[in-house]
């Protein structure tokens, strides 16, 4: 069984605009995939739609054989904590330390007056102290957020993602907003991710390149349907063309650059 099922996921956006159109693909546990496409082509929604952000107008998404769309608030509440979720601009909260951002990953388990009250067992202190070793943040733990870099803002991001346990983590344009070396950094962290621990990475990406470097298969959107959906290495020119359109040349030239260097 897949641990990710759409099937004919539509979405319109008040009535008019067809975000999504149709879109129907599973993806299997650990997994690496990566959804490109040009802007306002339906890669945000998707993934919004997968947690529930954003409700589908129909179809059906079902993680680890539940659908959600039919969830309870209560249950809905618990699937999410099987998806974690990173953003381009972290949603961290600046003012608490690194280790206080990423406890909050556990407050999806939590009541509300125990997670308002900050409490946290020795074991999920414990399994936070890890991942953010694994990350590489020791040093930077006690930090206020508002003092990290971006890079820095984004592993913690991740780490907060992977103290929920989660099965999957959706991440939306995570290296947008951050240099070379740092974007290496985020993407060797979330391919170590999905090969040692066996969660599933869905991310969406602006950079072909980086997409066909990490990626264990490519999901291309334009326009709210999947119009490629295969291995990186199977992504020829002509299919680039049908993704991005008339922004397919400047794309194709900068490509030819890279590997031309
Ligand atoms: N909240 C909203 N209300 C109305 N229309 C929306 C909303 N969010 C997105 N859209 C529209 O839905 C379409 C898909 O947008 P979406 O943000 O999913 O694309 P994207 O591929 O993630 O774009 P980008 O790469 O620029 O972030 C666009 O036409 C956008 O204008």
């Amino acid at each position: 069984m897949a641990l990710l099922e759409l099937k004919n996921v539509t979405k319109n956006y008040n009535n008019e605009c067809c975000a999504l159109d149709n879109v129907s693909f599973s993806v299997d546990k650990g997994e690496f995939v990566s959804i490109i496409g040009p802007s306002g082509a339906g890669k945000s929604t998707l993934l919004r739609c997968i947690n529930r952000m954003v409700e589908v107008s129909s179809g059906e998404i079902s993680v680890d054989g539940v659908i959600s769309s039919s969830l309870s608030k209560k249950r809905l509440r618990k699937l999410r904590t099987k998806i974690g979720m990173i953003f381009q601009h972290y949603n961290l909260v600046d003012r608490l330390t690194v280790i206080e951002n990423v406890l909050h990953g556990r407050l999806g388990y939590k009541s509300t007056l125990a997670g308002v009250l900050g409490r946290y067992s020795q074991e999920e202190k414990s399994q936070a102290y890890r991942i953010i070793e694994i990350l590489g943040l020791n040093e930077q733990m006690y930090k206020r957020c508002d003092q990290l870099s971006g890079g820095q803002k984004q592993r913690v991001g991740i780490a907060r993602a992977l103290v929920q346990n989660p099965k999957i983590i959706l991440c939306d344009e995570p290296i947008a907003s951050l240099d070379p070396n740092a974007s290496k950094v985020i993407m060797d962290h979330l391919r170590n991710i999905s090969k040692e621990m066996g969660i599933t990475i869905i991310v969406n990406l602006h950079q072909v390149e980086v997409a066909l470097k990490y990626s264990d298969r490519i999901i291309g959107v334009n326009r709210g349907k999947v119009v490629f959906d295969g291995a990186p290495c199977d992504l020829t020119t002509r299919q680039i063309r049908d993704i991005y359109g008339s922004e397919s040349e400047d794309l194709m030239f900068d490509l030819g650059e890279r590997h031309a260097g």
